[in-house]
């Protein structure tokens, strides 16, 4: 039985804060089960939100954080010190995370385009460090969560609506997203889908109307968002503003 929920805050910054709450518990439990937890982080405003309220959450401090794999769900194929990379917008959480014991190695990064000639040469690099972190020869280490953000057109990672899907495992590049900027790495839908649990992150009144598709009716080329699901649950979680379509 999966479990599917939906859990609605008044606002971005309400929600920011419960999701760093539930994540920072999440890792603990994780940790406590297996000695490791492997945690996907997403780029965007409410996604950055997030881990900023992690670092600065002073229940953080429960966490062996020498114990945990950071991931990124997608990034974009731009210089290593671009603004644009989320990476580097997320610098100020793996900083201050520094300090409690976050062992660098253990933040995994898709390839930039100063190391890479092509977002595919950066996405089959990232599908070999996955394999490289698996066990029992799987291609990527089971996610204990996995966040994503959600456009305003569905698109989860680099999934966009109509746009680069596969169905192998591991990380694709995408070109001519219609976000820009245009070269992107991601993992696929099918990688996606092998967390244990996946969490959409959502606010703002833009998105009502994905939000609304994405509980509707599973379409994975025209609606991304509507495909995501993780193995064990999966938590929409979201503002009142979003929600007002459900
Ligand atoms: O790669 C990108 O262009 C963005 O990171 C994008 O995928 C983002 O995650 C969603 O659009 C949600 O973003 P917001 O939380 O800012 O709405």
């Amino acid at each position: 039985m999966i479990a599917r929920q939906i859990v609605i805050h008044e606002d971005a910054n309400a929600t920011a804060q419960g999701i760093a709450a539930r994540l920072i518990t999440s890792i603990a439990d994780a940790i406590a089960a297996r000695g490791v937890a492997h945690v996907v982080v997403t780029g965007g405003s409410l996604g950055i939100a997030t881990l900023v309220a992690v670092a600065q959450n002073p229940a953080n401090i429960a966490v062996n954080w020498s114990a945990v794999h950071f991931w990124w769900g997608d990034e974009r194929f731009v210089a290593a010190d671009s603004a644009d990379r989320n990476a580097v917008q997320a610098e100020p959480l793996f900083a201050a995370l520094d300090s409690l014991g976050l062992e660098r190695a253990n933040v995994h990064m898709t390839g930039d385009s100063d190391s890479y000639a092509s977002a595919e040469d950066a996405a089959a690099a990232y599908t070999q460090l996955l394999a490289e972190e698996a066990s029992d020869g799987a291609a990527n280490p089971v996610f204990d969560v996995l966040m994503l953000g959600m456009g305003p057109d569905s698109h989860v990672a680099s999934l966009f609506p109509n746009h680069t899907r596969s169905d192998e495992l591991g990380a694709i590049a995408v070109h001519d997203s219609p976000k820009p900027p245009p070269h992107r790495v991601s993992l696929t839908m099918s990688t996606i889908n092998t967390a244990r649990e996946v969490w959409l992150l959502v606010s703002g009144a833009e998105k009502a109307p994905a939000l609304a598709a994405a509980q509707h009716e599973v379409n994975e080329l025209a609606v991304p968002a509507s495909a995501v699901q993780g193995t064990e649950a999966t938590r929409w979680l979201i503002d009142r503003s979003a929600a007002t379509l459900l």
